[in-house]
């Protein structure tokens, strides 16, 4: 078994550079499906679990997919299949956004129906009735959601229940090659979708208005492959931001884009850290003292429901009581019986979690419940008195690229180990 060890108490300083979006890369590359001709080349791609399974996606899919230096290159101009299976589908959710793309191009698709997830239940409902509003036919059954056009889909003007990311991408992508206008309200206003609508732009389709709560799509006849460079990690340079915080350091997030952070920002500086933007990126300078406040997860541009696990870690060093409230998902507090592992005081009182700090943070073995629960207990430990073993690392593989290197590089007492269950307690022992 894996584990990331860390030994708290080490102020972080010095450089970290973020890689390129996880959940911007993801939904591009989804989206070189919809060209017809030529290849398209994306940069910065980090080296991430969910890339290589999306790969693995259009693989299945037939189309030719090159993974390697940062960089993809995608043919997807042969014949194509349409079904994604359980098998990639169970390892990552996003694989339900090569629906759209499949559906406008090849008038059909077949996605596994994803199953239960730790951040609580996350239904596509919103996705379907945007394809069902273009005239598709949804069947769901046996595990697989069908969805099927007569023809060509045709653009519809469609309201979404709630900014959903993901329904706003996919429906974007079906919406490129149909037949007219299509019209999203209330959409996702992420910079992913900005991103995603760039792509887009640049394979030849009419996408205008990503980043305000309305987009309109012009459909084309034809896309072509295209090159396009993913946006920074925001999740990630945010990660980095409270391992600053959190340690009483001093650090420089080379490519951290501000626009993309300003609830971040101003959250901490409410705390008192102070940030200050450099050329290339964010310095991030802890105080001495960090002050409590109060968190609620929002949409874009509110506080991002994948920085809340991080954000209450470093609100446990914070001198009084914070509430951070989740709005976003249903459940996504299993990471708060592993901080209370190590001490923490803390209680959920329905959507929202109570921190009474500062807590004497101490060293204890805990599991990773999901992505960013992950990269929060490494940042707890960082601060904790003492030794964190950190498990279930494929959660961490998800999102994050070396990210023990990258803390060890600014000064952090960290290192990846795998322990046999049966010689895990001498190891322990040895190491701590
Ligand atoms: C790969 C990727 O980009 N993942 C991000 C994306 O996920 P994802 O695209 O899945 O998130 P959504 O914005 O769709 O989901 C937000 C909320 O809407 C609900 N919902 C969503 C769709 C739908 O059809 N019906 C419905 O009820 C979900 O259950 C959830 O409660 O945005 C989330 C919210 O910022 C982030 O946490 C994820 O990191
Ligand atoms: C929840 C996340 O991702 P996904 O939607 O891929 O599960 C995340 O990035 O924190």
């Amino acid at each position: 078994m894996e584990k990331i060890i860390v030994r708290g108490g080490k102020r972080l300083s010095g450089t970290v550079k973020v890689e390129g979006a996880k959940n911007a890369v993801l939904p591009v590359i989804a989206a070189t499906l919809l060209a017809s001709e030529g290849k398209s080349v994306i940069y910065d791609v980090p080296e991430l679990s969910d890339v290589y399974t999306i790969s693995e996606v259009l693989r299945h899919l037939q189309a030719d997919v090159t993974v390697g230096n940062n960089k993809i290159v995608v043919d997807a101009s042969g014949e194509l299949t349409i079904e994604a299976p359980f098998e990639y589908v169970r390892k990552m959710r996003a694989s339900v956004l090569v629906m759209g793309p499949l559906l406008a191009r090849k008038g059909r698709a077949r996605v596994a129906l994803p199953g239960g997830c730790a951040i609580g239940s996350r239904p596509i409902d919103q996705h379907l009735k945007g394809f069902e509003a273009m005239g598709a036919t949804v069947k769901i059954g046996n595990g697989f959601i069908d969805a099927e056009v007569n023809g060509k889909l045709r653009g519809a003007k469609i309201y979404l229940d709630f900014p959903s990311v993901g329904a706003t991408e996919n429906i974007m992508m079906a919406a490129v090659l149909a037949e007219g206008t299509t019209i999203i309200e209330n959409c996702a206003k992420e910079p992913e979708i900005v991103d995603l609508a760039n792509f887009l732009n640049a394979m030849g389709a009419k996408v205008r208005g990503a980043g305000t709560g309305t987009i309109r799509i012009d459909g084309v006849t034809t896309l072509y492959g295209a090159e396009h460079t993913v946006i920074p990690d925001r999740i990630e340079a945010g990660t980095f931001m409270i391992a600053a915080a959190i340690t009483g350091g001093n650090v420089l997030v080379q490519g951290a884009v501000p626009e993309h952070l300003t609830s971040l920002i101003a959250k901490l500086e409410e705390m008192g850290v102070t940030i200050v933007e450099e050329d290339n990126g964010l310095r991030v300078i802890a105080p001495d003292k960090l002050k409590a406040v109060d968190v609620k997860t929002m949409p874009h541009p509110g506080f991002p429901t994948d920085m809340q696990s991080q954000m209450m870690a470093l609100l446990m060093k914070a001198e009084g009581t914070s509430m951070v409230t989740e709005t976003v998902f249903e459940k996504r507090f299993m990471h708060v019986e592993e901080f209370r592992r190590m001490n923490a005081d803390m209680k959920i009182e329905g959507r929202s979690v109570i921190i009474n700090g500062p807590c004497n943070l101490q060293g204890a073995e805990v599991a990773a419940t999901d992505l960013r629960a992950a990269a929060a207990l490494i940042l707890a430990g960082l601060a904790a008195e003492g030794y964190t073993r950190v498990t279930e690392l494929k959660h961490l593989d998800r999102g994050y690229v070396r990210f023990h290197e990258k803390l060890a590089a600014l000064g952090a007492d960290i290192e990846r180990v795998r322990e046999d269950v049966d010689t895990a307690q001498t190891q322990m022992t040895d190491v701590g």
